[in-house]
């Protein structure tokens, strides 16, 4: 059954009524107080006066914030000033950022113009806080944890598309999740490095057989494509075969990222998952008044009917195996398919499904993304690729890596700690109070100078948290903070995360840690130690890269890695390359 927070028609509905028809009825008792009747000339007051409503309103209920704030000896933070009534200006910036920006710069330059590392957007009068605060990220996701949850926007925005799954529950839901899908992820399985190893091969080749003739690959797009066949055999117990789709051709590609494979070579699973997340991204940019676009359609039912009519004949055949098991006497073993995992826990097809739906969504384009990133670190520095690829030589040699072999790779652990700070997949995350206001712990050192009274945070309220820029946090991890570096995860500098390991939390921190962390790690470890022991350099190929997907000129006048970027970094759910990432690929002379 849909949350009841996510009905979305309904709560615009109650807004409507407190925006509009509220004042309306006062407007009317302001006429009958002055025994007159409204007549139309008098009727375009109405909209000022309904304006005057908003303000007051709004007025209002930042007193009483400040008030409360007072009384436990906290304050506001800062909140941004925009030059439209509403912020209005700082909305359509905020989209036009998002559209053509460095991902999280406007975000950044607005902490720094406020010397704040969390403040209040308000857009449209609405209360909307963002942080880079690592003191506030530790209380939100860790050490405050009860007084947050995922909360009614979230809900409102994915329901039809991940329903009661694990991304889109709080409390003994969320638990009861958490405990069915952990036991299947926390253990290193045997079967997962055959998978590793069989869409490896298949990705291995594909590459290959490009560079053979001389022609640059899409690596983005095969990534990905290599994350959601290995995820769906573990999952669905099925082959989706997308690495076997026709590949994207320079030129022919666009700017987006789920469009750089012309739509008809995807199967109708992949583009359906991807049409929902494409919804979900259009409500996120849009903002609080999103649904009135989609009053009278939900545009992600179409998707989700797709998705719907690939799942479920799946589930079904699950719970015949199940069946046929418990008829021949055999217990619940140990399974390789998480499906079958699942269908041993409960016999409800909508929680198998919801289930399957969040897992795939967290693990295909999260993998994808870190791989995409190495991939261009290593074409940036040859010295590292070839740090990393002796490292495989001497701790792996040609065959197959084990467990042992990926915890031995010291160096190109590096390099993926290094790839997760600068570029972590999943860039921010979004909470919401519960329905008592909260205060936060003093912040962090950042803007040490200026007042350091906590922060306080009223009930109900989104914010969204921005790991992407406490990773690249001067502050916190020194004046070569955006300097591409894996040995400071090696020498004497390591010393300041171990002392303040919220610094860092690409994978979140918490209760709602990943679950999948060990899996993408050796998943990500073994693409990589395959791939080295083949290709010994890596260059750009900037000349395939679509219109409009290399940085424009004026970033050169930016700051930090934005003037030195090569590629445009964006983000929807997760991070990734607007356009995709072309690159060359040199086999190496004694490849195995
Ligand atoms: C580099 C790869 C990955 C990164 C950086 C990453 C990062 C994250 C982050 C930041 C969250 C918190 C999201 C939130 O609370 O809103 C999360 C949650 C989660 N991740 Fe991952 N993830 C990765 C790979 C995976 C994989 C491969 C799987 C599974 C196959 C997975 C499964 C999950 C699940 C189920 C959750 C929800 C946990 C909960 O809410 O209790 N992740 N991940």
């Amino acid at each position: 059954m849909a949350h009841p927070l996510s009905r979305y028609r309904l709560r615009l509905f109650s807004d409507f009524v407190r925006i509009a028809l509220v004042p309306l009825l006062l407007f009317m008792l302001c006429f009958s107080v002055f025994n007159t009747r409204p007549t139309l000339p008098t009727a375009p007051l109405y909209l000022p006066f309904a304006f005057l409503c908003a303000l007051a309103r709004n007025f209002y209920s930042d007193f009483q914030h400040r008030r409360d704030a007072t009384s436990r000896g906290a304050r506001l933070p800062p909140q941004v000033i925009g030059r439209w009534p509403g912020n209005l200006d700082i909305f359509i910036k905020r989209r036009k950022a998002a559209r053509s920006g460095y991902l999280a710069e406007y975000y950044r330059e607005l902490f720094h113009e406020y010397h704040a590392t969390t403040l209040n957007l308000k857009l449209l009068w609405i209360d909307m806080y963002i942080s880079m605060d690592q003191e506030h990220i530790k209380y939100i996701t860790a050490t405050g944890f009860e007084h947050f949850w995922k909360g009614r926007l979230i809900k409102e925005m994915v329901e039809p598309f991940l329903g009661g799954g694990i991304f889109n529950r709080d409390d003994q839901e969320w638990k009861d999740h958490r405990s069915l899908a952990r036991p299947f992820f926390s253990r290193d399985r045997v079967r997962d490095f055959e998978l590793f190893e069989h869409y490896t091969n298949t990705t291995i080749s594909i590459i290959s057989s490009l560079s053979s003739v001389g022609k640059s690959v899409e690596i983005q797009d095969l990534l990905t494509r290599f994350t959601l066949d290995a995820a769906s055999e573990a999952l669905f117990g099925t082959e989706l075969n997308s690495l076997r789709g026709a590949l994207p051709v320079p030129g022919q590609t666009v700017r987006g990222r789920h469009e750089v494979v012309p739509s008809d070579q995807f199967n109708a699973f992949a583009q359906a998952f991807d049409g929902c997340q494409d919804v979900y991204m259009g409500r996120v940019t849009k903002g609080y008044f999103w649904p009135i676009t989609q009053l009278t359609r939900d545009d992600m039912t179409p998707h989700v009917k797709v998705i719907e009519a690939c799942v479920q004949p799946l589930v079904a055949r699950s719970f015949q195996r199940k069946a046929e098991r418990k008829s021949n006497g055999l217990g619940p073993e140990e399974k390789d398919v998480f499906l079958d995992h699942l269908a041993d826990q409960t016999n409800d097809p909508k929680v198998i499904q919801d289930q399957l739906l969040n897992i795939l969504l967290a693990g295909r384009d999260t993998t994808a993304c870190l791989l995409t990133f190495i991939i261009y670190f290593m074409s940036l520095h040859p010295n590292i690729a070839r740090r990393m690829r002796s490292e495989v030589l001497e701790q792996v040699g040609s065959g197959t890596p084990t467990f042992e072999d990926i915890k031995s790779l010291r160096y190109v652990r590096a390099v993926i700690n290094e790839t997760l700070r600068l570029f972590p997949p999943v860039p921010h995350n979004i909470r919401e109070t519960r329905d008592q206001a909260v205060v936060f712990p003093r912040s962090d050192v950042t803007f040490d100078f200026g007042d350091n009274t906590p922060i306080y945070m009223p009930a109900n309220t989104p914010i969204m948290f921005i790991r992407f820029l406490t990773h690249r946090n001067q502050a916190l991890w020194g004046p070569d903070a955006e300097v591409f570096d894996p040995d400071r995860w090696l020498d004497s500098r390591l010393a300041r995360f171990v002392d303040n390991p919220m610094m860092y939390t690409p994978f979140n921190a918490g209760p709602r840690v990943c679950i999948g962390q060990n899996y993408s790690l050796n998943q990500t470890t073994y693409f990589l130690v395959r791939l080295l022991q083949r290709f010994d350099s890596f260059s750009l190929a900037p000349e395939c890269q679509p219109e409009g997907s290399i940085p424009p000129p004026e970033w050169k006048r930016g700051r930090g890695r934005q003037a030195i970027e090569r590629i445009m970094p964006t983000s929807s759910v997760s991070t990734y390359v607007r356009g995709g990432l072309w690159v060359n690929f040199n086999a190496a002379a004694k490849g195995i």
